[in-house]
């Protein structure tokens, strides 16, 4: 089949065709002079002006990324449901993480030596490739340290954060990459937010899991077995489940349920803030694939994690 390779920056539009697959690849967007579009994927400014792509799928299908933070902020299935949540509160001026979304929680989560959740949802993440499968978006983002993460956390690393939206699915993949000289080790998470109607939300699939509760005391977190098949939010949720499955199910409230799967994501994290944010936590839960124990990375060594969520 005729296929179109296309490569670009924007400043400098270069094409390349190259006969391959149903398959289109794209150069990085090298500035914001001007707005790109190729293949289901446009660069625009998105709130406080801040670069942001959309990736649209041919069956209707829509996703958001904020290149600050790598962060997803929108994934609306072919009937116009959005079923990512940002929170009223969420800033887009750099001062603070975008509140919402699926940002990235690397490589700390949670409190710890560094600073909560660590740096590289604070950071401005860049696109190193964007393609075009049998019609379909594919966007890789890229983040490497500079000097913001050295002052912090003293490695040389490049993470590529891959996604790709489909007609009824959303898929990250994340690698990460010692590239320096020493061995590091990290812990991380997707924080992501789902729209819910948190009265009628519930999670399946998290029954027997070793639990790390943070409620009532996040300093000291209760261990436990998870004895529910299935979870609800009736108040205030923080809670690590380790060694969770490969899939979980999501039931967000208002008719939608979401398949969680995920490869490599040993852990689950359920949180809802409840009073603690009054003026949103009926509309969100965060459901987060997490690695809580450490990942020790030699030179040269990467680790990578998928997840991958779907509609029926
Ligand atoms: O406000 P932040 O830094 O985005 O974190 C929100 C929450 O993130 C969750 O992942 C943690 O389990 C909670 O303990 C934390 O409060």
């Amino acid at each position: 089949m005729a296929t179109v390779s296309m490569a670009f920056c924007v400043n400098t539009v270069t094409f390349s065709n190259h006969g391959r697959h149903n398959r289109s690849r794209g150069m990085a967007f090298a500035s914001l002079g001007k707005e790109a579009t190729t293949l289901g994927v446009k660069l625009t400014e998105g709130e406080g002006s801040l670069p942001k792509l959309v990736l649209t799928s041919p069956a209707g299908s829509e996703a958001e990324i904020y290149l600050f933070g790598g962060c997803i902020t929108s994934w609306k299935v072919p009937s116009g449901n959005d079923l990512l949540f940002v929170r009223p509160d969420a800033v887009f001026n750099k001062k603070k993480p975008i509140s919402g979304g699926v940002p990235h929680c690397f490589p700390q989560f949670g409190p710890g030596p560094i600073q909560q959740h660590g740096f590289a949802r604070n950071m401005d993440w860049t696109v190193a490739d964007s393609e075009s499968v049998e019609g379909n978006p594919v966007v890789t983002l890229e983040l490497k340290d500079a000097p913001y993460s050295r002052d912090i956390w003293d490695f040389s690393f490049h993470a590529l954060f891959k996604v790709t939206l489909n007609a009824k699915s959303l898929s990250t993949e994340l690698k990460v990459k010692n590239t320096d000289n020493k061995a590091f080790s990290f812990n991380t998470a997707l924080h992501t937010y789902f729209r819910a109607s948190v009265s009628g939300t519930s999670v399946k699939g998290l029954k027997g899991c070793k639990t790390l509760n943070k409620h009532p005391d996040p300093n000291n977190p209760v261990e436990g077995t998870e004895e529910r098949d299935v979870v609800t939010f009736p108040g205030f949720v923080d809670c690590i489940y380790l060694d969770a499955a490969n899939e979980l199910q999501l039931d967000n409230g208002l008719g939608d349920l979401i398949s969680i799967k995920n490869t490599n994501w040993s852990d689950a994290v359920l949180w809802n803030p409840h009073l603690q944010m009054e003026a949103c936590y009926k509309d969100f839960v965060c459901v987060e694939n997490a690695k809580i124990g450490s990942v020790q990375l030699e030179p040269e060594q990467t680790w990578t994690a998928v997840q991958h969520l779907s509609i029926a």
